[in-house]
């Protein structure tokens, strides 16, 4: 069977994968844009600040052409499933950017730097918003008017490619809540079977519990009041709750890493609020579930940050409800390498 090659942009990393369909290659890009970035191929790390375009760039620098290559797209409007990626597919993803303004555009560039770097291959259009299709409409439709709701304002749901990677590696642990933690961080209850029953990101991955640099919810109500008493902008506050929210927002440094490192308040307050907003988060989808049986930590924080992780599950009481708790590294790129080589080999 070919080479496949999965590129996952996250808010913060690139990650990509070459399998045949063994892994033959791992790259990684973390803090891409930073001054601090870095490099990893296979166990190989090196310093790296360049910008997106550059990450793919450099990701073909290490690769033989693939046939296929998959890309995650954070969202993919009401897709129940990955595509096969042409020009009409092009033009419907970037109408989807006002929903994703944080990954459209850099699934996008991916795209656009990976079709130059191999014009033979087929391109396929992973989407994080897929699993979640199948939420139940109670999940779905917000509390707004029917009219808005028929307007498409509804709960999409992130990091599906994430949760269907942790139940392709524990398919067997009952009915689970999945809290994904990484630049952007979610929560989704995912039934016995495989079904979401509820998750925390809802029409933009802006929403539900705060991440890196997003606020998460907030009172809709602060909306207006910045609009009207501080003379704010649309563009205005999608900056603010997109770039200057979550742990950035409240001690102007995004990365869990810096802040566990750091001894000051804000830093201090900083991952207070954030594993108050992981519990509260956990606990109010764990009660969507009818047996919970498992909470799962994926993503970069959920994976490394043992410290934050006894935070959270302290607030929570799992062994009187019998609940096990596992840490499922996310493998996003498997599970694109599965839907590309059904789709383009
Ligand atoms: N060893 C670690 N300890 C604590 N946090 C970590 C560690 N490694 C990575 N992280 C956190 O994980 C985040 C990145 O998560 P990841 O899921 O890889 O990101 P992305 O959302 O870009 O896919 C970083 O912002 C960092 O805060
Ligand atoms: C959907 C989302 O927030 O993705 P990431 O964690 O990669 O930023
Ligand atoms: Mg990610």
């Amino acid at each position: 069977m070919g080479l496949i090659l999965s590129l996952n942009p996250g808010s913060s990393s690139l990650k990509a994968a070459l399998r045949a369909p063994d892994l033959v290659r791992s790259v990684r890009v973390e803090r891409v844009g930073d001054p601090e970035g870095t490099l990893r191929v296979d166990g190989d790390t090196r310093p790296f600040s360049g910008d997106l375009g550059a990450a793919v760039d450099a990701v073909a620098g290490v690769c033989a052409a693939p046939e296929a290559v998959a890309i995650r797209v954070v969202h993919g409007g009401d897709r129940p499933g990955p595509a096969l990626w042409d020009d009409a597919l092009t033009h419907e993803l970037r109408a989807l950017v006002p929903l994703a303004p944080l990954h459209q555009p850099g699934s996008l560039e991916t795209y656009e730097h990976a079709r130059r770097a191999w014009p033979d291959a087929r391109f396929v259009a992973c989407f994080d918003t897929a699993f979640h299709q199948a939420l139940p409409e109670a999940s779905t439709r917000l509390p707004i008017p029917a009219d808005l709701a028929a307007l498409g304002v509804r709960r999409y749901g992130f990091h599906g490619l994430s949760v269907e990677s942790v139940l392709l590696r524990r398919p067997d642990l009952g009915d689970t809540v999945v809290a994904h933690l990484g630049s952007g961080c979610s929560v989704t209850a995912v039934a016995a079977d495989h079904t979401p029953r509820h998750t925390t990101m809802s029409f933009t991955p802006t929403g539900g519990m705060m991440s890196a640099t997003r606020s998460g919810d907030v009172d809709p109500a602060i909306l207006p009041y910045l609009i009207e008493r501080h003379g704010m902008t649309a563009s205005g506050l999608r900056d603010l709750f997109d770039h200057h929210g979550g742990l950035a927002g409240i001690s102007g440094r995004h990365d869990v890493r810096d802040l566990l490192d750091a001894d000051d308040e804000a830093a201090r307050l900083a991952l207070e609020v954030f594993v108050r907003s992981a519990a509260m988060a956990i606990a109010s989808c764990a009660t969507t579930l009818d047996d919970w049986r498992a909470l799962v930590f994926t993503g970069g924080i959920g994976e490394h940050a043992a410290g934050l992780r006894d935070r959270i599950t302290c607030r929570l009481p799992l062994p009187r409800l019998g609940v096990a708790v596992h840490v499922v590294e996310s493998d996003e790129e498997l599970v694109m390498d599965h839907q590309a080589r059904l789709l383009a080999t």
